[in-house]
Protein backbone atom coordinates (compact mmCIF):
# COMPACT_ATOMS: atom_id res chain seq x y z
CA UNK A 1 0.00 0.00 0.00
CA UNK A 2 1.42 3.80 -1.09
CA UNK A 3 2.22 5.76 1.74
CA UNK A 4 0.49 9.26 1.66
CA UNK A 5 2.76 12.60 2.31
CA UNK A 6 0.55 14.62 4.92
CA UNK A 7 0.69 18.32 5.79
CA UNK A 8 -0.75 19.85 9.09
CA UNK A 9 -1.75 23.74 9.55
CA UNK A 10 -2.52 24.56 13.19
CA UNK A 11 -1.30 21.71 16.22
CA UNK A 12 1.07 23.15 17.19
CA UNK A 13 2.53 23.55 21.48
CA UNK A 14 -0.61 24.09 23.37
CA UNK A 15 -2.97 22.77 20.47
CA UNK A 16 -5.27 19.73 21.40
CA UNK A 17 -6.70 17.77 17.76
CA UNK A 18 -3.69 18.39 16.32
CA UNK A 19 -1.90 15.68 18.00
CA UNK A 20 -5.39 13.23 17.94
CA UNK A 21 -5.21 13.65 14.20
CA UNK A 22 -1.18 12.36 13.92
CA UNK A 23 -2.27 10.02 15.92
CA UNK A 24 -5.36 9.07 13.65
CA UNK A 25 -2.82 9.26 10.64
CA UNK A 26 -0.31 7.05 12.22
CA UNK A 27 -2.09 4.22 13.06
CA UNK A 28 -2.49 2.23 10.20
CA UNK A 29 0.76 3.06 8.33
CA UNK A 30 -1.43 4.93 5.52
CA UNK A 31 0.75 8.31 6.06
CA UNK A 32 3.62 10.44 6.95
CA UNK A 33 3.57 13.88 8.25
CA UNK A 34 6.23 15.90 6.22
CA UNK A 35 5.09 19.19 6.53
CA UNK A 36 3.43 22.23 8.54
CA UNK A 37 2.61 25.44 9.24
CA UNK A 38 1.60 24.73 12.42
CA UNK A 39 1.27 27.66 14.57
CA UNK A 40 0.09 31.62 13.48
CA UNK A 41 3.61 32.41 15.74
CA UNK A 42 6.64 31.94 13.35
CA UNK A 43 8.97 31.23 16.67
CA UNK A 44 6.14 28.66 17.85
CA UNK A 45 5.69 27.08 14.50
CA UNK A 46 9.25 25.98 14.39
CA UNK A 47 9.73 25.51 17.92
CA UNK A 48 6.61 22.79 17.31
CA UNK A 49 7.93 21.57 13.93
CA UNK A 50 11.29 20.77 15.58
CA UNK A 51 9.55 18.90 18.92
CA UNK A 52 7.80 16.81 15.83
CA UNK A 53 11.03 16.02 13.72
CA UNK A 54 9.06 17.75 10.33
CA UNK A 55 11.45 18.18 8.04
CA UNK A 56 9.54 21.15 6.15
CA UNK A 57 8.29 23.98 8.24
CA UNK A 58 6.73 27.20 7.32
CA UNK A 59 5.77 30.37 8.84
CA UNK A 60 2.83 30.65 6.81
CA UNK A 61 -0.49 28.59 5.45
CA UNK A 62 -0.28 30.74 2.11
CA UNK A 63 3.48 29.61 1.24
CA UNK A 64 2.93 26.00 2.82
CA UNK A 65 0.49 25.66 -0.30
CA UNK A 66 2.99 27.23 -2.94
CA UNK A 67 5.83 25.32 -1.75
CA UNK A 68 4.27 21.91 -1.34
CA UNK A 69 2.24 22.29 -4.58
CA UNK A 70 5.56 23.38 -6.32
CA UNK A 71 7.95 20.31 -5.28
CA UNK A 72 7.89 16.76 -6.65
CA UNK A 73 7.65 15.23 -3.33
CA UNK A 74 4.98 17.73 -2.35
CA UNK A 75 2.20 16.73 0.32
CA UNK A 76 -0.77 14.69 -1.55
CA UNK A 77 -3.03 16.16 1.83
CA UNK A 78 -3.17 18.84 4.10
CA UNK A 79 -4.90 18.29 7.83
CA UNK A 80 -6.68 21.95 8.66
CA UNK A 81 -6.53 21.74 12.86
CA UNK A 82 -7.03 25.67 13.22
CA UNK A 83 -9.81 27.66 15.41
CA UNK A 84 -13.42 27.36 12.89
CA UNK A 85 -12.49 31.28 11.38
CA UNK A 86 -9.27 30.21 10.33
CA UNK A 87 -10.11 27.39 8.20
CA UNK A 88 -11.29 28.73 5.08
CA UNK A 89 -8.05 30.54 4.25
CA UNK A 90 -6.03 27.14 4.30
CA UNK A 91 -9.12 25.04 3.21
CA UNK A 92 -8.88 27.19 -0.20
CA UNK A 93 -5.70 27.72 -0.69
CA UNK A 94 -4.98 24.29 -0.47
CA UNK A 95 -7.90 22.96 -3.15
CA UNK A 96 -6.69 25.67 -5.21
CA UNK A 97 -3.35 24.33 -5.49
CA UNK A 98 -4.58 20.87 -5.99
CA UNK A 99 -3.94 19.49 -2.55
CA UNK A 100 -6.61 17.13 -0.52
CA UNK A 101 -7.92 18.99 2.21
CA UNK A 102 -8.81 16.97 5.50
CA UNK A 103 -10.63 19.18 7.63
CA UNK A 104 -12.15 19.94 11.32
CA UNK A 105 -15.46 21.11 12.03
CA UNK A 106 -17.43 22.79 12.08
CA UNK A 107 -16.82 24.33 8.47
CA UNK A 108 -16.03 27.68 9.30
CA UNK A 109 -17.06 30.67 11.61
CA UNK A 110 -19.14 32.26 9.22
CA UNK A 111 -21.89 31.23 6.81
CA UNK A 112 -19.72 33.81 3.86
CA UNK A 113 -16.49 31.44 4.87
CA UNK A 114 -18.43 28.14 4.45
CA UNK A 115 -19.74 29.60 1.10
CA UNK A 116 -16.56 30.20 -0.11
CA UNK A 117 -15.23 26.77 1.06
CA UNK A 118 -18.30 25.27 -0.84
CA UNK A 119 -17.23 26.87 -3.60
CA UNK A 120 -13.39 25.98 -4.18
CA UNK A 121 -14.53 22.37 -2.85
CA UNK A 122 -16.25 22.45 -6.20
CA UNK A 123 -14.04 23.80 -8.71
CA UNK A 124 -11.43 21.06 -6.76
CA UNK A 125 -13.94 18.44 -7.48
CA UNK A 126 -13.83 18.87 -11.35
CA UNK A 127 -10.03 18.18 -10.81
CA UNK A 128 -10.15 14.84 -8.80
CA UNK A 129 -9.16 17.18 -5.26
CA UNK A 130 -11.01 15.75 -2.69
CA UNK A 131 -12.33 17.37 0.88
CA UNK A 132 -13.15 15.73 4.22
CA UNK A 133 -14.58 16.95 7.37
CA UNK A 134 -13.40 15.38 10.12
CA UNK A 135 -16.69 14.41 11.97
CA UNK A 136 -14.50 11.13 13.42
CA UNK A 137 -17.86 9.71 15.34
CA UNK A 138 -18.67 8.07 11.84
CA UNK A 139 -15.56 6.32 12.46
CA UNK A 140 -16.69 3.78 15.04
CA UNK A 141 -17.74 0.51 14.08
CA UNK A 142 -20.88 0.64 15.92
CA UNK A 143 -22.56 3.66 14.34
CA UNK A 144 -21.09 2.55 10.78
CA UNK A 145 -23.13 -0.93 12.01
CA UNK A 146 -26.61 1.17 12.96
CA UNK A 147 -26.11 2.84 9.29
CA UNK A 148 -26.08 -0.13 7.38
CA UNK A 149 -29.23 -1.74 10.18
CA UNK A 150 -31.24 1.29 9.44
CA UNK A 151 -30.09 1.45 5.56
CA UNK A 152 -31.52 -2.65 5.27
CA UNK A 153 -34.74 -1.90 7.19
CA UNK A 154 -34.02 -3.20 10.21
CA UNK A 155 -35.66 -0.43 12.33
CA UNK A 156 -38.53 -0.25 9.51
CA UNK A 157 -39.92 3.70 9.23
CA UNK A 158 -37.75 5.71 11.45
CA UNK A 159 -39.84 7.88 13.51
CA UNK A 160 -37.71 9.35 16.37
CA UNK A 161 -34.28 10.45 16.82
CA UNK A 162 -32.76 11.63 20.04
CA UNK A 163 -29.08 12.78 19.62
CA UNK A 164 -27.32 14.36 22.43
CA UNK A 165 -23.37 15.77 23.05
CA UNK A 166 -22.98 16.98 26.92
CA UNK A 167 -19.94 18.11 28.45
CA UNK A 168 -19.30 20.26 31.73
CA UNK A 169 -15.95 21.75 30.91
CA UNK A 170 -17.71 25.31 30.30
CA UNK A 171 -19.93 25.16 33.58
CA UNK A 172 -17.94 27.87 34.87
CA UNK A 173 -15.86 30.90 33.29
CA UNK A 174 -12.91 29.44 31.83
CA UNK A 175 -9.15 30.49 32.85
CA UNK A 176 -8.22 33.03 30.45
CA UNK A 177 -5.42 31.42 30.09
CA UNK A 178 -7.24 28.12 28.87
CA UNK A 179 -6.24 28.08 24.82
CA UNK A 180 -9.02 25.82 23.70
CA UNK A 181 -12.07 27.94 25.80
CA UNK A 182 -10.81 31.43 24.07
CA UNK A 183 -11.92 30.79 20.67
CA UNK A 184 -14.76 28.31 20.99
CA UNK A 185 -16.23 31.43 23.70
CA UNK A 186 -15.43 34.14 20.61
CA UNK A 187 -18.30 34.42 18.46
CA UNK A 188 -16.08 35.74 15.86
CA UNK A 189 -13.24 32.81 15.95
CA UNK A 190 -16.03 29.90 16.77
CA UNK A 191 -19.46 30.56 15.07
CA UNK A 192 -21.76 29.16 17.29
CA UNK A 193 -21.27 28.19 20.58
CA UNK A 194 -22.10 24.61 22.18
CA UNK A 195 -24.27 23.81 19.08
CA UNK A 196 -20.96 24.33 16.86
CA UNK A 197 -18.69 22.28 18.52
CA UNK A 198 -20.20 19.19 19.39
CA UNK A 199 -24.16 20.03 18.41
CA UNK A 200 -22.82 19.75 14.78
CA UNK A 201 -21.33 16.55 15.85
CA UNK A 202 -25.03 14.87 17.11
CA UNK A 203 -26.59 16.33 13.91
CA UNK A 204 -23.63 14.82 11.85
CA UNK A 205 -24.44 11.20 13.80
CA UNK A 206 -28.06 11.50 13.26
CA UNK A 207 -28.07 12.06 9.78
CA UNK A 208 -24.84 9.70 9.14
CA UNK A 209 -26.80 6.85 10.86
CA UNK A 210 -30.08 7.15 9.42
CA UNK A 211 -29.57 8.99 6.18
CA UNK A 212 -32.14 11.66 6.81
CA UNK A 213 -31.30 15.51 6.75
CA UNK A 214 -32.68 18.00 8.61
CA UNK A 215 -36.16 19.91 6.87
CA UNK A 216 -36.75 22.48 9.50
CA UNK A 217 -35.70 23.51 13.72
CA UNK A 218 -36.72 25.46 16.65
CA UNK A 219 -34.28 26.24 19.00
CA UNK A 220 -33.81 27.43 22.25
CA UNK A 221 -30.10 28.22 22.82
CA UNK A 222 -29.12 29.88 26.59
CA UNK A 223 -26.07 31.15 27.67
CA UNK A 224 -25.81 30.41 31.63
CA UNK A 225 -22.58 31.96 32.06
CA UNK A 226 -22.41 35.27 33.00
CA UNK A 227 -20.89 37.64 30.43
CA UNK A 228 -20.51 34.91 27.75
CA UNK A 229 -21.27 35.82 24.14
CA UNK A 230 -22.37 32.33 22.46
CA UNK A 231 -24.48 29.49 23.73
CA UNK A 232 -23.55 27.50 26.08
CA UNK A 233 -26.68 24.98 26.19
CA UNK A 234 -29.01 24.03 23.63
CA UNK A 235 -32.43 22.37 23.17
CA UNK A 236 -33.57 22.01 19.65
CA UNK A 237 -36.57 20.38 17.91
CA UNK A 238 -35.86 19.05 14.26
CA UNK A 239 -37.88 17.90 11.61
CA UNK A 240 -35.93 15.60 8.84
CA UNK A 241 -35.97 15.17 5.54
CA UNK A 242 -37.06 12.02 5.69
CA UNK A 243 -40.24 12.35 7.79
CA UNK A 244 -38.19 11.24 10.88
CA UNK A 245 -38.75 13.56 14.16
CA UNK A 246 -35.66 14.57 16.33
CA UNK A 247 -34.71 15.86 19.56
CA UNK A 248 -31.04 17.12 20.04
CA UNK A 249 -29.28 18.84 23.00
CA UNK A 250 -26.28 20.58 23.17
CA UNK A 251 -24.78 21.48 26.33
CA UNK A 252 -21.46 22.30 27.91
CA UNK A 253 -23.09 23.76 31.09
CA UNK A 254 -24.17 20.02 32.06
CA UNK A 255 -22.06 19.20 35.32
CA UNK A 256 -20.82 15.60 35.81
CA UNK A 257 -20.65 15.27 31.52
CA UNK A 258 -17.85 14.45 30.39
CA UNK A 259 -18.30 14.01 26.20
CA UNK A 260 -21.46 12.28 26.65
CA UNK A 261 -22.35 12.19 22.91
CA UNK A 262 -25.54 9.49 22.54
CA UNK A 263 -27.70 8.26 19.52
CA UNK A 264 -30.84 7.15 20.43
CA UNK A 265 -33.05 6.02 16.62
CA UNK A 266 -37.02 4.08 16.96
CA UNK A 267 -38.46 3.23 13.90
CA UNK A 268 -41.52 1.30 13.82
CA UNK A 269 -40.39 -1.82 13.94
CA UNK A 270 -37.26 -1.64 16.32
CA UNK A 271 -34.73 0.59 18.35
CA UNK A 272 -31.38 1.57 18.66
CA UNK A 273 -29.36 2.49 21.80
CA UNK A 274 -25.66 3.91 21.60
CA UNK A 275 -23.29 5.88 23.16
CA UNK A 276 -19.70 6.90 23.25
CA UNK A 277 -18.64 6.77 26.43
CA UNK A 278 -19.11 3.21 26.02
CA UNK A 279 -18.67 2.96 22.03
CA UNK A 280 -17.83 -0.90 21.87
CA UNK A 281 -21.53 -1.49 22.87
CA UNK A 282 -25.31 -1.01 21.19
CA UNK A 283 -28.71 -2.29 21.95
CA UNK A 284 -30.85 -3.20 19.73
CA UNK A 285 -34.74 -4.22 20.05
CA UNK A 286 -36.88 -5.63 17.67
CA UNK A 287 -40.43 -4.51 18.71
CA UNK A 288 -42.10 -6.83 21.06
CA UNK A 289 -38.70 -8.86 21.20
CA UNK A 290 -36.17 -8.83 24.05
CA UNK A 291 -33.26 -5.96 24.12
CA UNK A 292 -30.07 -7.51 22.21
CA UNK A 293 -26.21 -6.28 23.02
CA UNK A 294 -24.84 -5.77 20.21
CA UNK A 295 -21.18 -5.81 20.61
CA UNK A 296 -18.40 -4.36 18.67
CA UNK A 297 -17.01 -6.74 16.14
CA UNK A 298 -19.19 -9.54 17.29
CA UNK A 299 -21.62 -12.21 16.71
CA UNK A 300 -24.31 -10.41 14.49
CA UNK A 301 -22.35 -7.29 13.46
CA UNK A 302 -20.48 -7.26 10.11
CA UNK A 303 -19.32 -5.54 7.75
CA UNK A 304 -16.23 -5.36 9.77
CA UNK A 305 -14.30 -1.82 10.38
CA UNK A 306 -12.68 -3.04 13.47
CA UNK A 307 -8.70 -3.61 13.90
CA UNK A 308 -8.51 -5.94 16.99
CA UNK A 309 -11.06 -9.02 18.01
CA UNK A 310 -14.45 -8.27 20.49
CA UNK A 311 -13.82 -7.80 24.06
CA UNK A 312 -10.73 -5.82 23.51
CA UNK A 313 -11.53 -1.73 23.99
CA UNK A 314 -11.58 0.72 20.66
CA UNK A 315 -12.34 3.77 20.81
CA UNK A 316 -11.85 7.51 19.60
CA UNK A 317 -8.66 7.37 18.21
CA UNK A 318 -9.23 4.40 16.31
CA UNK A 319 -13.11 5.72 14.96
CA UNK A 320 -10.85 8.67 14.19
CA UNK A 321 -7.87 6.21 11.99
CA UNK A 322 -10.64 5.19 10.00
CA UNK A 323 -11.29 8.48 8.67
CA UNK A 324 -7.57 8.28 7.70
CA UNK A 325 -7.65 4.82 6.57
CA UNK A 326 -10.77 5.39 4.26
CA UNK A 327 -8.93 8.69 3.40
CA UNK A 328 -6.21 7.45 2.06
CA UNK A 329 -8.01 4.53 0.39
CA UNK A 330 -10.28 7.47 -1.26
CA UNK A 331 -7.29 9.43 -2.47
CA UNK A 332 -5.19 6.15 -3.55
CA UNK A 333 -7.99 5.22 -5.51
CA UNK A 334 -8.52 2.13 -3.67
CA UNK A 335 -11.78 3.11 -2.24
CA UNK A 336 -14.86 5.62 -3.01
CA UNK A 337 -15.00 7.35 0.39
CA UNK A 338 -18.73 6.63 0.83
CA UNK A 339 -18.85 6.78 4.31
CA UNK A 340 -16.65 9.96 4.77
CA UNK A 341 -18.00 13.16 5.42
CA UNK A 342 -17.83 15.90 2.91
CA UNK A 343 -19.42 18.92 1.79
CA UNK A 344 -22.75 18.31 2.23
CA UNK A 345 -22.42 17.50 5.50
CA UNK A 346 -20.13 20.39 6.09
CA UNK A 347 -23.06 22.57 4.70
CA UNK A 348 -25.73 20.75 6.77
CA UNK A 349 -23.64 21.81 9.98
CA UNK A 350 -23.54 25.18 8.78
CA UNK A 351 -26.86 25.78 7.91
CA UNK A 352 -27.58 23.90 11.60
CA UNK A 353 -25.74 26.44 13.61
CA UNK A 354 -27.33 29.70 11.56
CA UNK A 355 -31.25 28.16 11.59
CA UNK A 356 -30.60 27.47 15.49
CA UNK A 357 -29.68 31.28 15.85
CA UNK A 358 -32.31 32.76 13.76
CA UNK A 359 -35.11 30.55 15.79
CA UNK A 360 -33.83 31.00 18.98
CA UNK A 361 -33.56 34.53 18.21
CA UNK A 362 -37.41 34.67 17.34
CA UNK A 363 -38.28 32.80 20.57
CA UNK A 364 -38.00 29.20 19.52
CA UNK A 365 -40.04 29.50 15.97
CA UNK A 366 -39.34 26.98 12.88
CA UNK A 367 -37.37 27.68 10.48
CA UNK A 368 -37.28 26.01 7.34
CA UNK A 369 -34.53 24.70 4.81
CA UNK A 370 -34.21 27.47 2.26
CA UNK A 371 -36.31 30.19 4.58
N1 LIG B 1 -13.34 16.32 15.64
C1 LIG B 1 -13.13 16.50 16.93
O1 LIG B 1 -13.37 15.60 17.74
C2 LIG B 1 -12.58 17.79 17.39
C3 LIG B 1 -12.53 18.87 16.55
N2 LIG B 1 -12.02 20.06 16.95
C4 LIG B 1 -11.93 21.16 15.98
O2 LIG B 1 -10.56 21.31 15.63
C5 LIG B 1 -10.23 22.68 15.48
C6 LIG B 1 -9.09 23.04 16.45
O3 LIG B 1 -9.53 22.85 17.77
P1 LIG B 1 -8.47 22.71 18.98
O4 LIG B 1 -7.38 21.80 18.62
O5 LIG B 1 -9.25 22.44 20.19
O6 LIG B 1 -7.91 24.21 19.02
P2 LIG B 1 -6.56 24.69 19.69
O7 LIG B 1 -6.76 26.11 20.06
O8 LIG B 1 -6.13 23.72 20.73
O9 LIG B 1 -5.50 24.61 18.52
C7 LIG B 1 -5.56 25.42 17.38
C8 LIG B 1 -4.21 25.44 16.71
O10 LIG B 1 -4.27 26.22 15.53
C9 LIG B 1 -3.11 27.06 15.49
N3 LIG B 1 -3.35 28.20 14.62
C10 LIG B 1 -4.19 29.25 14.80
N4 LIG B 1 -4.11 30.10 13.75
C11 LIG B 1 -3.19 29.56 12.90
C12 LIG B 1 -2.67 29.97 11.64
N5 LIG B 1 -3.07 31.10 11.04
N6 LIG B 1 -1.72 29.20 11.07
C13 LIG B 1 -1.30 28.05 11.66
N7 LIG B 1 -1.75 27.62 12.85
C14 LIG B 1 -2.70 28.37 13.46
C15 LIG B 1 -2.87 27.40 16.95
O11 LIG B 1 -1.56 27.85 17.17
P3 LIG B 1 -1.21 29.31 17.73
O12 LIG B 1 -2.21 29.65 18.78
O13 LIG B 1 0.17 29.10 18.24
O14 LIG B 1 -1.29 30.21 16.54
C16 LIG B 1 -3.08 26.01 17.55
O15 LIG B 1 -1.93 25.23 17.36
C17 LIG B 1 -11.52 23.44 15.70
O16 LIG B 1 -12.13 23.70 14.47
C18 LIG B 1 -12.37 22.49 16.53
O17 LIG B 1 -13.76 22.70 16.38
C19 LIG B 1 -11.49 20.19 18.19
C20 LIG B 1 -11.54 19.18 19.10
C21 LIG B 1 -12.11 17.88 18.78
O1 LIG C 1 -15.31 18.42 18.36
C1 LIG C 1 -15.10 18.32 19.55
C2 LIG C 1 -15.24 17.04 20.27
O2 LIG C 1 -14.44 16.88 21.42
C3 LIG C 1 -14.02 18.05 22.12
C4 LIG C 1 -13.74 17.79 23.55
O3 LIG C 1 -12.88 16.70 23.73
C5 LIG C 1 -14.92 19.18 21.76
O4 LIG C 1 -15.02 20.26 22.61
C6 LIG C 1 -14.58 19.43 20.34
O5 LIG C 1 -14.60 20.63 19.76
Amino acid sequence: MKRLKLGMVGGGQGAFIGGVHRIAARLDNRWDLVAGALSSDPVRAQASADDLGLARSYTSYEDMAKAEAARDDGIDAVSIVTPNHMHAGPAIAFLNAGIHVICDKPLAATQDQADDIAHAVENARAKGTHFILTHNYTGYPLIRQARAMVARGDLGQIRVIQAEYAQDWLAQAPDPDNKQAAWRTDPARAGGGAIGDIGTHALNLASFVTGQRPAALAADLHSFVGGRMVDDNAHILLRMDGGARAMLWASQVAVGSENGLRLRIYGDKGGLEWGQENPNQMTFTRFGQPKQILTRGGAGTGPDWTRIPPGHPEGYLEGFATLYADAADLIAGTGDGALLPGIEAAMDGMWFIAACQASSAKDGVFISRGQ
